[in-house]
């Protein structure tokens, strides 16, 4: 029976790189990964439509910085949305935001700041610490035009 020949290409794929040469850099490299959930939420002491009960598509986007790992990752994106779903999207999503949130105005300025610290403490607690990753920056689309953002740089 006629053998089956790889690919000389694809033989190639898992010796094409030296061990050594994994280490490509040392610089602190940005991740952003983005996710979207829905919720309802009306604002309190607020003329306009939005003191009404209303919903959302949200858009976080999240970004994340770090040194590489000895495979050339900050921090995995599978890691990075294992971290979101638990810390925000089991607790908001298809969720009347003003009953499950602490008690604030559900504005996008206040839900930031919330998510910012869900995340932080997370991301301590999860990912290795000798890759030095911290949360840079978290943007909070409330509607494809209306969005809030929260830095590291704006705390420091
Ligand atoms: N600074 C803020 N202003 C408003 C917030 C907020 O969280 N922070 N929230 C609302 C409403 O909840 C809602 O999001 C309406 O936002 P808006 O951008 O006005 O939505 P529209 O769909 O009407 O936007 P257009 O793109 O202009 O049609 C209100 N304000
Ligand atoms: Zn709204």
């Amino acid at each position: 029976m006629e053998s089956y020949r790889i690919p000389t290409k694809l033989q190639r794929l898992g010796s094409d790189i030296d061990e050594n040469q994994l280490a490509y850099h040392k610089r602190r490299v940005a991740v952003t990964k983005e996710f979207t959930f829905d919720a309802a939420h009306h604002l309190h002491s607020y003329e306009g439509k939005c003191k009404n009960l209303h919903g959302h598509t949200y858009r976080i986007v999240v970004t994340v910085s770090g040194y590489v790992n000895n495979i050339g990752l900050v921090v995995d994106f599978a890691d990075l949305k294992r971290i979101y779903l638990e810390t925000i999207e089991q607790k908001l999503d298809h969720q009347y935001l003003n009953e499950v949130l602490p008690p604030m105005n559900t504005s996008a300025e206040n839900m930031v700041v919330w998510m910012w610290e869900q995340l932080d403490e997370a991301i301590h607690k999860q990912v290795a610490a000798e890759q030095q990753v911290r949360l840079e920056e978290v943007v909070l689309y409330e509607t494809p035009t209306s969005r809030a953002t929260l830095k590291r740089a704006w705390m420091e």
